[in-house]
């Protein structure tokens, strides 16, 4: 399936421009080791990958994707976390394959781009700083941006009112079914790259209107769209 050629290009940061997933395994990891707890390891983590680093946490205490830990041990905790990630947003976290590439293209072209992702900006910032990728973006709308995150359209709306582009002309590249979900609430398209973090399913099930192998490969879809 094409795409339609457009006048605007917000992408996600987790699972579709960085593999962070060893960064936050490993913090998991040590934040369990402190609570005295038993490690997950980085596959049971990039499992619970993309609703923001709370629920990731949560889910880390629960050892799965839905419900809800014990208040007084999350509140301990989260903290832990969070100093964890803090000093861990980059060490082992690189850009995918194509990136790079992908997104000089995107520059090089024209298309004003944004980064919408639903990790909190105090690590957002510094991630896409250290990984060289910043100064890409118009706009940086993170999980703690607005009042709601992705799967809700509003972080997509706000890039888009942002560009002054309506969401008919906008195309949102992501990995997960919260980026599909988003992308369709806000109208937007919606081209997926099958190897980020989707709870452990193919991204394809979600029905994106395209699935590109890497972010280079949007190049030539872009070039025949119309
Ligand atoms: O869950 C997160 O922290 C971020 O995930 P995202 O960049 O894929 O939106
Ligand atoms: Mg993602």
């Amino acid at each position: 399936m094409a795409i339609r050629t457009p006048d605007m290009i917000l992408i996600d940061v987790d699972g579709t421009l960085v593999d962070s997933v060893p960064d936050l395994a490993f913090c998991v990891d040590e934040m369990m080791k402190q609570l005295g707890r038993e490690p997950w390891g980085e596959t049971r983590v990039r499992d619970w990958v993309g609703n923001g680093v709370e629920r990731l946490v949560r889910r880390a205490l629960i050892g799965q994707l839905d419900g809800e830990p014990d208040e007084a041990e999350f509140e301990k905790a989260y903290p832990v976390f969070l100093d964890l990630y803090a000093e861990n947003t980059s060490k082992r976290s690189v850009l995918y394959p194509g990136v790079k590439e992908g997104l000089d293209y995107l520059r090089a072209a024209g298309y004003p781009l944004g980064c919408v992702t639903n990790k909190a900006a105090q690590f957002t910032l510094p991630l896409l700083k250290d990984l060289g990728i910043y100064d890409y973006f118009g706009i940086v709308v993170s999980g703690d941006t607005l009042e709601h995150k992705k799967p809700h359209p509003a972080p997509l709306l706000h890039a888009a009112e942002f560009f002054k582009v309506s969401p008919e002309r906008s195309l949102m590249v992501g990995d997960s079914i919260s980026d599909v979900k988003a992308a369709r609430a806000a109208g937007f398209q919606i081209v997926c790259l099958p190897y980020g973090y989707n709870h452990g399913e193919d991204i394809r099930i979600a029905e994106p209107d395209l699935v590109i192998e890497t972010l280079a490969h949007l190049k030539g879809e872009l070039e025949q769209a119309a």
